[in-house]
């Protein structure tokens, strides 16, 4: 008997196109990514020869006009829900410098349509938790590392500064030594998801 198939595969992979910025545009730079988003495939156009084109697919393609809770509602959501059930869940950001990694992960927070998958999770977390029933019990815990050039940086530390070593230990797995964890128990933004 084979396993039921699982409700979110264990990973996915998306691809966010982002529109071209304003120094692009007036250098009038073109836009080699050809998306389709009904298939999910994407494909470069660098050659502009039609033959040479091989097309990659992916979990989801979100094109240049696909908004931040279109990303929300696709990529995190259903992770955060699996969260709050009492799973583990990673959203990973990975693209090369200026590609939008930073405006996807957290975008401005200040704006309820700017917001990235961080603002908006914090709010689906508190909503849920406000919602569920009394019989349950919930604790956020947030800790907020950098690692750049293979150095780990507390940056929830009141010396961010401070390099922080990677240490194992069999209960446990990796570890960072000494980095900051905090409980939290509200988000005071204005709930957008
Ligand atoms: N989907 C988008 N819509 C509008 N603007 C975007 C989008 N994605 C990125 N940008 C803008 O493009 C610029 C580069 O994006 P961002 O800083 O997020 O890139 P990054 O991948 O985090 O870069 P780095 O690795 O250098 O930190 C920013 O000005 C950002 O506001």
């Amino acid at each position: 008997m084979t396993d039921p198939k699982p409700e979110i595969e264990n990973v996915r992979v998306f691809i966010r196109v982002r529109p071209l910025n304003k120094k692009e545009t007036s250098e009038d730079r073109k836009n080699v990514v050809l998306v389709d988003t009904a298939e999910n495939l994407i494909v470069l156009n660098k050659d502009g020869n039609g033959e040479k084109r091989k097309p990659y697919k992916f979990d989801q393609i979100f094109a240049e006009s696909s908004t931040q809770m279109d990303l929300y509602r696709v990529i995190a959501a259903p992770i955060v829900e699996k969260v709050l059930q009492g799973f583990n869940g990673t959203i990973f950001a990975y693209g090369q410098t200026g590609t939008g990694k930073t405006y996807t992960m957290a975008g401005n927070f200040s704006n309820s349509d700017s917001k990235g998958i961080t603002p908006n999770a914090f709010s689906h977390i508190f909503t849920q938790i406000s919602r569920s029933s009394e019989e349950k019990s919930f604790v956020v815990t947030v800790t907020y590392l950098e690692i750049y050039n293979e150095e780990v940086r507390d940056l929830l530390s009141a010396n961010p500064n401070k390099k922080l070593a990677i240490r194992e230990r069999t209960d446990v797995g990796v570890y960072v030594k000494d980095l900051m964890g905090f409980t939290v128990d509200s988000w005071k933004a204005s709930p957008n998801y």
